[in-house]
């Protein structure tokens, strides 16, 4: 058995208390939360005094490999910038590129304090081989796009894919479907990515009611909203996952309370797209599961989970202008608790005895953290992804004192260099 101590940290407990105590962890998961004394005989112990130790951040969606394609198209809305910029780049890329796009995010999203992320992309295979040699833990969806030439080719794959890596890597490896969004997989395609999570067990991840545009064209087609549309062919049966959620009607969040559909929040990625902003606080009212989430790098542009609760916490305040619209605590709460329960992992999200030890330390020995009047509010609203010192997911750190144990940076930077100026350099402005 492998032990480890995290010694005299500051720790959000499950209960929602901060607390100074010890967090013994025996292998893949937390053995005590207390106390612990000398007859705990640990591999290692990290010196937690002046730290704040939270469960890890979930980043409940992202596109993990369009690191390669940040800084490569700015400024523009999203039929635009995915139409004529971005899906044109996609045409180019390799399994390879994939690989190595992956691993950057994942080099960012560690040190930053992510433990799990949610991924819908291409050459699935390559995103898994990522995860399972950096440490993290994901959740992966084979992105599908239900017209020709590929809308056949992306069912086999994601059938394959589930076969291989579900639950793999000690677990740390979960598979859905992923339909990219109505807007590209008709009806009657996705009742064929219907039948195949309900014959395999996956749970589904799409985009849903992101822009105004979508909604619009979708009640000109079908007449009526892309959620409406989703329960009508029965998309939310099997448990479902649906991204951004912008723009939704009391009648549309009656639906996604009624089917149990766990929502990601992009705070960050709908303000730069200028898509809109989501009706969080009513969903939260409505007692709907919402998470957080980055989007890729290519709309964001960065993956840092402390910028998306912070954006998260602001955005609707001066959207509402009320200050209680979404609270520090909730913020979050939707970036660990909820985002866990949004990707339907068990045992995940708390520092409590028995659960996965997903944990990320942050180092309070800087200006912005004084004078320490409330933790939470510090992290919320003055803390920095930098700030970041260790994570630990499944039991392992991934960072230690900021130093990435499983990833070589130096190598990273230049394979991303090379392969992103590739990516896009036959492709007109
Ligand atoms: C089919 S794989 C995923 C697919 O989604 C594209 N994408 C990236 N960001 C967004 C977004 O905000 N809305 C819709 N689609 C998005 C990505 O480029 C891939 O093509
Ligand atoms: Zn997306």
């Amino acid at each position: 058995m492998t032990k480890l101590l995290l010694k005299g940290g500051e720790v959000l407990c499950a209960d929602g208390q901060i607390r100074t105590v010890d967090v013994a962890i025996a292998d893949s998961v937390v053995a005590q939360v207390g106390n612990v004394d000398s007859t705990w005989m640990a591999e290692q112990i990290i010196d937690c005094k002046d730290k704040l130790i939270l469960p890890g951040f979930v980043n409940t969606h992202t596109h993990a490999a369009m690191t390669l394609l940040r800084s490569y198209a700015d400024d523009m809305k999203l039929m635009d910038w995915l139409e004529n910029r971005i899906w044109p780049a996609e045409d180019n890329l390799t399994g390879e590129d994939v690989y190595w796009g992956t691993m950057l995010a994942i080099a960012e999203m560690i040190k930053t304090g992510t433990t799990t992320f949610a991924d819908m992309y291409f050459f699935m295979p390559e995103v898994a081989k990522a995860v399972s040699e950096s440490g993290i833990r994901a959740v992966l969806a084979r992105g599908m796009v239900g017209v020709a030439p590929t809308a056949d080719k992306s069912l086999t794959e994601s059938e394959e894919f589930y076969n291989e890596w579900n639950n793999a890597c000690d677990g740390r490896i979960t598979v859905m479907l992923g339909p990219h969004a109505p807007y590209t997989c008709p009806p009657e395609y996705l009742k064929k990515v219907i039948s195949l999570a309900e014959r395999l067990g996956a749970e589904i991840h799409i985009h849903l009611a992101e822009t105004a545009g979508e909604v619009a064209e979708c009640i000109k087609q079908y007449g009526m909203s892309p959620i409406a549309l989703m329960k009508k062919v029965g998309l939310f049966d099997f448990g479902t996952l649906a991204a951004h959620c912008v723009h939704i009607s009391p009648e549309d969040i009656s639906i996604l309370r009624e089917k149990g559909v766990r929502v990601a929040h992009n705070p960050g990625s709908n303000m730069k797209l200028a898509s809109g902003v989501a009706p969080v606080p009513d969903m939260l009212e409505a007692k709907i599961c919402v998470g957080l989430g980055t989007d890729g790098a290519a709309s964001n542009n960065n993956l840092d989970m402390l910028e998306e609760i912070r954006l998260a916490a602001m955005l609707h305040k001066v959207h509402r202008l009320d200050p209680l619209a979404v609270p520090a605590a909730t913020a979050i709460d939707m970036a660990t608790v909820q985002g866990i329960q949004a990707l339907n992992l068990d045992k995940l999200g708390k520092i409590e005895v028995g659960y996965k030890a997903d944990i990320t330390v942050f180092d309070m020995q800087n200006p912005h953290w004084y004078p320490r009047h409330d933790r939470l509010s510090l992290l919320v609203y003055a803390a920095q992804g930098n700030d970041v010192h260790t994570v630990i997911v499944n039991g392992k750190i991934l960072l230690n004192n900021r130093q990435l144990t499983m990833i070589d940076e130096e190598r990273l930077f230049r394979e991303l260099q090379i392969r992103g100026m590739k990516l896009v350099s036959n492709i007109n402005k």
